[in-house]
């Protein structure tokens, strides 16, 4: 017998504004039992808004919105949100047992606590089940607290899940494991997934249907994805149309302004103004990219190149080397969330030329970037709280455009962008590199990194630098090999 279809989550003509900004104008949204729903829409298109209401974190102005019978009352949904939402004072297994307290059980005594957060944990990471429940939540990386909030969502429940961009962070080998238990839990429990993305790859491979919204309407109401193709999605968001062009493959063979990073496996020579990927877990990368950003003196790579440090010793003289550096973690360590968009723009820039004050003539070129990205924003006055997520990210990668840069480090730069977006970003870093700039970028996305790079340094699970890979060996295939991450 097939499990029932109910009508969990129904949204109708709902509406919100935030000051004169309509940002919800009469959206319409159903989640089913049984499905896995890609909820779809460029950066600022109002999903997170949405979520937001339906969970209760803000009010709606009008609108009707309804649970299915089973859980009027108390709706049981979990979030994992883009930003991280651990505490951080308190262990894994705290963390993870938290939400079971919450609910109304009586105190959780320790030892099952750690029973709830190692079942839950082991259903994604067995290895941090085993290792890791008695980490505090502020000794996890980016990477780790993701898989704990996504288990912690696992592990409660809930009739209906709604994940925010899960994924980004999440290496090839989760991303899969994470799909694997999706998947599984829509089979046997019968609950509704909505899964918030822009990598169109994981859409197709998990996603049942798809709405898509485009400002603060339902232009497409649970379709399913199999009758549309990646370019009339894009269509219905409201993005431009994307031109398969051939990648450039370009051959850089200048030695000048060439760096050598010195790994415990071997060496790399990275040439003036080429795009190195660095791919796999974040146990490899993030030694380089420590090493690179003045943060790594102990890290086992080093730099060799004319007038530069072995070891930058800080942040502030890798900044005087010429480095730059987008954090991947854009809430602790990228937006200052109390200063206005213009001096998150000018950050940078000011930090080296040690300046408190924002020129005249600075703030048309932080209007002239925030076009250029399309930061959709209402003044550059405003909080940067006030953007959504994409855009908050944007505002990152803003920070260095226009910076003379030797060397730039991304650490996943495109989490939460939206697909155009992505596009545009490409092209900006692109001519960065042709004027000069070498880059490093990191990304869980291997799709990306293909693209993009002129070279590839894949690292496996352990964080060993297992080979660089040229243009002509591009393949995701390839990639998956090397990084240990072969389906
Ligand atoms: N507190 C706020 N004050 C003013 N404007 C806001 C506020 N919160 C959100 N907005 C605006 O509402 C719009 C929709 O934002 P929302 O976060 O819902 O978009 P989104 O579709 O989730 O985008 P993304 O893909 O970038 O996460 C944006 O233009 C954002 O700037």
């Amino acid at each position: 017998m097939s499990p029932p279809d109910i009508e969990l989550i129904s949204v109708k003509n709902l509406h919100k504004s935030f000051g004169v900004t309509k940002v919800l104008r009469g959206l319409n949204f159903t989640v089913r039992s049984g499905q896995i729903h890609a909820l779809l829409g460029g950066n600022g298109a109002g999903k997170s808004t949405m979520i937001r209401i339906i969970t209760g974190g803000i009010r709606k102005d009008d609108g009707e919105i309804t649970f299915s019978s089973s859980n009027a009352a108390e709706p049981k949904i979990a979030v994992v949100h883009q930003e991280l939402a651990l505490l951080p004072d308190l262990s894994v297994a705290e963390n993870i047992a938290l939400v079971h307290a919450a609910s109304g059980r009586s105190i959780v005594r320790p030892r099952q606590q750690a029973e709830i957060a190692h079942a839950a944990l082991s259903l994604i990471d067995p290895q941090l089940a085993a290792r890791d429940l008695h980490l505090k939540a502020s000794e996890l990386s980016m990477h780790e607290g993701q898989i704990v909030e996504i288990a912690r969502a696992l592990s409660t429940g809930a009739e209906v899940l709604l994940l925010d961009e899960p994924t980004a962070n999440l290496t090839a080998g989760e991303t899969e494991r994470l799909f694997l238990v999706l998947r599984r839990l829509v089979r046997e429990k019968n609950i509704g997934i909505v899964f918030v993305s822009h990598r169109m790859k994981e859409i197709r491979q998990l996603c049942d249907v798809c709405t898509i919204i485009r400002d603060g309407l339902t232009a497409v109401d649970a379709a399913p994805l199999s009758t549309l193709t990646d370019s009339e999605i894009v269509h219905q968001m409201g993005q431009p149309a994307h031109r398969d062009e051939q990648r450039k493959r370009r051959n850089i063979t200048t030695a000048e302004g060439s760096i050598m990073l010195k790994g415990p496996t071997g060496d790399v020579l990275v040439r003036k103004g080429q795009i190195l990927g660095l791919a796999g877990a974040p146990a490899g990368p993030s030694q380089l990219i420590a090493l690179l950003n003045g943060t790594g003196r102990a890290s086992r790579w080093s730099i060799a190149a004319e007038g530069w440090p072995s070891h930058p010793l800080s942040p502030r003289q890798a900044i005087d080397l010429g480095i730059g550096y987008v954090s991947g973690d854009r809430h602790t360590k990228g937006v200052l969330a109390q200063l206005p968009i213009v001096d998150n723009v000018l950050a940078s820039r000011r930090i080296r030329e040690r300046r408190y004050w924002v020129h005249g003539e600075e703030r048309n070129e932080c209007m002239e970037l925030v076009q250029r990205l399309k930061l959709k924003a209402g003044s550059i006055w405003d909080l940067p709280g006030t953007l959504s997520g994409g855009n908050q990210q944007k505002l990152l990668v803003a920070r260095w455009l226009a910076m003379p840069l030797k060397l730039v480090v991304f650490e996943e730069p495109t989490r939460g962008v939206d697909i155009g977006t992505k596009r545009d970003i490409y092209g900006l870093i692109r001519t960065m590199a042709e004027q000069g700039t070498t880059v490093v970028w990191w990304s869980t996305e291997n799709v990306e990194l293909l693209e993009l790079c002129d070279e590839i340094l894949a690292f496996d699970t352990e964080g060993h630098a297992k080979g660089l890979l040229p243009p002509d060996r591009f393949n995701e295939d390839a990639l998956a090999d090397l990084t240990g991450m072969a389906a």
